[in-house]
C-alpha cells in the first residue's frame, strides 16, 4: 500500500529541506532497513549533482535527489517554496505535457540509437513519471530504443554506456549472504523481479553482468505497458562470471572477472536467491527469469514452478505470443491449427516452449497428442530431430518432437520434405530463412506463415521484405524485432507484426500480481494467447498484421491481466481475497499514475504571510 507523504511526515519537520525532499516520496522513509530508514535520507543531499553524492550512499539518495530534479520546471511555485528550492529553478513553470514535447525535441536530435537509448534511461534517472508518460505516449518509437534492438546494443556496451546503477547485481561470492543484499535494496514493496544470469541475452550469447540491460529494459516495459508501479519493480542480474572471453579481457567490463560457476555451486546460489527473496519480498514476489542459457532456463523452470510465484519469458512468454499469432493468421488461411504443419528452426528455449504450447492449443481443437506431436518438426543444429539420432544425446524437451524418420541435415532439406505450412525461426542464426527457403515456401502454400522471432535485428532468421518478395507478397509474417512498413508489388501496404513477448509479459504480470497467483500454470499461457489473438482487427490482419498495432499494446496488457485474473479465481489459483466485483476497475485502481503527484499535500494553501497548515 502506498501511503500519502503527510501521513508519514511529523508537519512539524516540513520546513526542513532535507525531509521535505524525502516526504515527497514517502516511499523512502516508509520502509524497514532501507538506507532511507538508517537515517542517511537526512544527509542535505538535494542541492548536489551526482558528482558530489556523498561517498557510500546508496539508490534511496539517487533517487532522492531525482526527486528534486525529476519534475524540473513542472514544480509549482508552492512546491518550489515548501521544498526550499525556489531559485534554483528558472521562473517558468511547465506542465508535464509541455515537458513530454521537450523529451520529444531532445531524443530527435540524436541519430544514433545508442545514443537515444542513453538519453532515455538519463531519463528516468532525473524523472521516472515524465519517462514513463513519454514511453507510454510514443510506444512504437520508443519502445525500439529501450528494448529490442537497442537494448541488445546497450548491453554490448554496457561497460561504455555505464552511468548510474539500476537494479542489484548479486554476485556468486556473496553466497550465504544474498538475503542481506537484498536488504540493500531501498525499496520494501517489491513484486515484481526480472533476474537473469546473462547467459544468453536476445540471440546475442554471454554478455555476464552486461545483460543487466535485459532486466531493466524489460521492466521499464512492466511499467510502461502495464502500469506496474516502478517502485514494485526490481531488476537483478546474478553475476556468476562469463565465458566471453572479450570481456573478461576488456577494460570496461563490469562484472565479475571469472569464468561461470555451474553445478552445484550454481544451484545452491540460485535456490538461496529464490528463498530469499520469498523471505524479503514475500511469496507472491513475482520472478520473471530472462535470457538465461537453455540448459538453466528449463532445468530451473521445472524446479521451480509451482512452488514460487514464477515463469520463464524466453519459454513460456514467447510461447504466448507466438501461438496468438499463430492464432490470429488462423483468420486468414482459414485452417484449424491441428491442419498446419509446422517447422522449427532452433530447438532452444523459445522454439521448445512454442511447441509445447502449440499442441496444448491443437489438443483443444480436439486433436490427439500424438497427431499434434507428429505436426511440428524440429530443427536443431544437427539438423531434423529424430528417433534414433545417430550422435544420441537429444533431451527430454526434444525427445518429445523427435520424427521417426531417417536423419535430415539441413533446414532446406526439412523444408523441401515435410512441405509446412508454418516455418518458424527461433534459433539466432540470422538470414537461416534463405531466399530459396522463402520461395518453398511460396510454392508450397497460398499464404504460407513464417515467423523469423530471433532477436535482435541482426539475429532474424529473414526480414520482413525478404519474406515478403520471395514469395510474391504472400506471406503472413511477424518478427521478434521491429520491420519498416512493406509496400507490395500492387501498392498496397503490410505492417509486419511484432512477435515479441512484450504483448505478453506486462498484461500476465500485471494479472498475477493482482490476483496473487503463485503456480502460473500453461493454461494461463494460453489463455494469454488466444485472449492476445481476439484483439486482432480484420484491419489489422488485412495490413499484414498478426497483433494489434504496438499504440494499442497498453490496452492489450489490462484485457489480458484481466483475463488472468478472472481465470485465477475461477480455477482458485488467486489468493487475493475476495474475489473483486469489477475485475477491471480492481486492476485499473492499482495501475501506475503517470502525472505528477503534487509534492505539495491539498491541506496546505499558501498565502501570503507564508505556509500554514490547515485543520483537517
Ligand atoms: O527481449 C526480447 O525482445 C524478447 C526476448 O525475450 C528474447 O529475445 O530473449
Ligand atoms: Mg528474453
Amino acid at each position: 500500500m502506498e501511503r500519502d507523504w503527510w501521513q508519514l511526515t511529523p508537519r512539524r519537520d516540513l520546513y526542513s529541506v532535507p525531509e521535505c525532499l524525502a516526504a515527497v516520496d514517502s516511499r523512502h522513509i516508509s520502509g524497514g532497513n532501507s538506507s532511507a530508514e538508517r537515517g542517511e535520507v537526512n544527509e542535505p543531499f538535494l542541492l548536489v549533482d551526482e558528482k558530489h553524492i556523498p561517498a557510500g550512499n546508496t539508490s534511496a539518495h539517487i533517487i532522492g535527489v531525482n526527486v528534486l530534479y525529476g519534475t524540473g520546471l513542472a514544480f509549482t511555485i508552492e512546491e518550489r517554496q515548501v521544498l526550499g528550492i525556489h531559485g534554483l529553478l528558472p521562473a517558468r513553470v511547465k506542465s508535464q505535457e509541455e515537458q513530454v514535447q521537450l523529451c520529444k525535441l531532445s531524443i530527435e536530435r540524436y541519430e544514433e540509437p545508442l545514443n537515444k537509448y542513453i538519453y532515455l534511461m538519463g531519463l528516468l534517472d532525473r524523472n521516472e513519471h515524465l519517462f514513463y508518460r513519454f514511453l507510454g505516449e510514443n510506444v512504437a518509437e520508443m519502445m525500439p530504443i529501450v528494448y529490442t534492438p537497442t537494448v541488445g546494443l546497450a548491453c554490448q556496451k554496457y561497460g561504455l554506456i555505464y552511468r548510474r546503477p539500476r537494479g542489484l547485481f548479486i554476485t556468486i561470492h556473496d553466497k550465504g549472504h544474498v538475503y542481506e543484499i537484498l536488504k540493500n535494496w531501498p525499496e520494501t514493496d517489491v513484486r515484481a523481479i526480472v533476474v537473469t544470469d546473462g547467459e544468453r541475452i536476445l540471440g546475442l550469447g554471454d554478455l555476464g553482468a552486461c545483460g543487466m540491460g535485459i532486466p531493466v529494459g524489460k521492466l521499464a516495459l512492466y511499467t510502461a505497458l502495464a502500469g506496474i508501479k516502478p517502485h514494485q519493480c526490481l531488476p537483478i542480474t546474478l553475476d556468476v562470471g562469463t565465458n566471453t572471453q572479450t570481456l573478461l579481457d576488456d577494460p570496461l567490463y563490469i562484472g565479475l572477472r571469472q569464468k561461470r560457476v555451474r553445478g552445484a555451486e550454481y544451484d545452491e546460489f540460485i535456490q538461496e536467491f529464490m528463498d530469499a527473496v520469498v523471505r524479503r519480498f514475500g511469496q507472491n514476489c513475482l520472478i520473471q527469469f530472462e535470457d538465461f542459457g537453455n540448459a538453466n532456463a528449463f532445468r530451473l523452470l521445472e524446479m521451480y514452478r509451482g512452488k514460487y510465484c514464477t515463469f520463464n519469458d524466453d519459454i513460456q512468454g514467447t510461447a504466448a505470443v507466438a501461438v496468438a499469432g499463430l492464432l490470429a493468421s488462423l483468420r486468414v488461411t482459414c485452417k484449424k491449427l491441428s491442419e498446419n504443419t509446422i517447422v522449427f528452426q532452433g530447438a532452444g528455449e523459445a522454439a521448445l516452449g512454442i511447441a509445447e504450447l502449440c499442441v496444448m492449443a491443437m489438443k483443444a481443437e480436439g486433436t490427439s497428442e500424438a497427431d499434434a506431436r507428429a505436426r511440428v518438426w524440429m530443427v536443431d543444429s544437427k539438423g531434423l530431430i529424430v528417433k534414433d539420432r545417430p550422435e544420441g544425446g537429444l533431451n527430454k524437451h526434444k525427445e518429445r518432437f523427435a520424427q521417426a524418420r531417417a536423419p535430415v541435415r539441413s533446414l532446406a532439406e526439412v523444408v523441401d520434405i515435410a512441405k509446412p505450412s508454418v516455418l518458424i525461426g527461433a534459433a539466432a542464426i540470422g538470414g537461416a530463412f534463405t531466399p530459396e527457403i522463402l520461395r518453398r515456401m511460396g510454392e508450397f502454400n497460398d499464404k504460407p506463415v513464417i515467423f523469423a522471432l530471433s532477436n535482435p535485428t541482426s539475429k532474424a532468421e529473414c526480414t520482413a521484405e525478404a519474406a515478403y518478395s520471395n514469395t510474391d507478397d504472400r506471406a503472413i509474417f511477424a518478427s521478434g524485432s521491429p520491420f519498416p512498413e512493406y509496400r507490395t508489388k500492387d501498392g498496397r501496404v503490410l505492417r509486419p507484426g511484432q512477435g515479441n513477448n512484450s504483448y505478453i509479459f506486462p498484461g500476465l504480470a500485471l494479472g498475477i500480481i493482482c490476483a496473487g497467483i503463485i503456480d502460473i500454470t500453461d493454461d494461463f499461457m494460453l489463455l494469454a494467447a488466444e485472449s492476445l489473438a481476439g484483439m486482432v482487427s480484420d484491419s489489422d490482419l488485412s495490413h499484414g498484421g498478426l497483433y494489434p498495432p504496438l499504440a494499442q499494446i497498453q490496452d492489450c496488457s489490462v484485457r489480458i491481466a484481466k483475463k488472468i485474473v478472472e481465470h485465477a479465481y475461477k480455477t482458485g489459483k488467486a489468493s487475493v481475497q475476495p474475489q473483486p466485483l469489477d475485475t477491471e476497475a480492481f486492476i485499473r485502481a492499482q495501475m501506475y499514475d503517470v502525472r505528477y503527484n503534487s509534492a505539495v499535500p491539498p491541506v496546505y494553501s499558501w498565502p501570503r504571510d507564508g505556509p500554514r497548515v490547515d485543520a483537517i
